[in-house]
């Protein structure tokens, strides 16, 4: 069997043309969305995955803001330029790109945001609300792998998802999202302390390899016909190396491949955040 792809890249499209339509209609009541991205640093993937997300911005009608910080910028200055965007009407959501350079403390950043601009659904407030059930805006690389199955008639219901890592960003949250009613998965969360990687995975429906280990998830690991969902990636001296081992391609029935699968989702559920925001702030979406 070869896997069916979980095309990212062309869902991510998808979206991408029907956000545009909500923004058009946005700025016909006067209101254009404003994306803020804050950057510290000089790392150069976090400087093209700005890039990436100021691109993905252009295409759908929403304005960028941008902030640029040195890689020797202390905590005040990176707090004064959160306390700015809190304060900007244009600045209907933002990020701060993570990580931050060593010595920052993210967390206190995070804290500082307005949770109401949280684009990332990563400030504090919004992940409790997550865990209460109450409306807030969701994690994006969770929320975009719930999407991409969606959008790929993969069922959740009944499924047993096993993730690997713990990550804030996925293996932290996703379980919330996947073990809501809607989606009513049972969620086995696996990390480094996991006693049987391999037993735990070949009971799964759907894997989410989140671990940043390259080539982790092996065909051996994966009961034929599962989905199959790389997001962790690793820079190595062969280029940039996902979770999931080639051969998995081999035994799984769907396949998030990496480029191409999860990345795009992720940049496309931040835009839905920030589009959901404005339409919140005017009173909800008319259409
Ligand atoms: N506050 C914050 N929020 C984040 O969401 C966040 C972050 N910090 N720090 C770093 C990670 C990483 N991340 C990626 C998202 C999309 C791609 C992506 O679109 N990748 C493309 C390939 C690269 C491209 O085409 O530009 C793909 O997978 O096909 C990659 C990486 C978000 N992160
Ligand atoms: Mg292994």
């Amino acid at each position: 069997m070869t896997a069916q792809i979980l095309d990212g890249k062309a869902t991510a499209a998808a979206i991408k043309s029907e956000l545009a339509t909500r923004v058009a209609a946005l700025k016909e009541r006067g209101i254009t969305p404003g994306l803020g991205t804050v950057l510290v640093g000089d790392d150069p993937g976090s400087h093209s995955y700005v890039r990436g997300k100021h691109r993905d911005c252009a295409q759908v009608g929403i304005a960028s803001i941008r902030r640029e910080l040195p890689a020797d910028a202390t905590q005040a200055d990176v707090e004064a330029v959160v306390r700015e965007l809190n304060e900007d009407p244009a600045c209907t959501g933002y990020i701060v790109q993570l990580p931050l350079p060593k010595g920052l403390d993210a967390n206190a950043v995070l804290e500082l945001m307005d949770p109401a601009k949280d684009a990332d659904g990563l400030h504090p407030v919004n992940l409790g609300r997550l865990v209460l059930g109450i409306d807030a805006p969701l994690p994006c690389t969770p929320n975009g792998i719930l999407e991409l199955l969606r959008r790929h008639g993969v069922q959740t219901r009944g499924a047993h998802v096993v993730v690997v890592g713990r990550g804030v960003t996925v293996g932290r949250s996703i379980g919330l999202l996947f073990t809501r009613r809607s989606e009513n998965a049972t969620v086995t969360l696996t990390h480094t302390g996991t006693r049987d990687l391999s037993t735990e995975l070949q009971r799964a429906d759907i894997i989410v390899a989140a671990a940043g280990v390259p080539h982790l998830v092996k065909p051996g690991d994966v009961r034929p016909g599962a989905a199959v969902l790389d997001v962790g990636v690793s820079r190595t001296e062969a280029g940039l190396v996902g979770d999931v081992d080639p051969g998995v391609a081999e035994v799984a029935g769907w396949l998030s491949p990496n480029p191409g699968g999860v990345g795009p989702m992720t940049r496309a559920m931040l835009l839905a955040n920030i589009v959901e925001a404005a339409e919140k702030a005017a009173g909800g979406a008319q259409i």
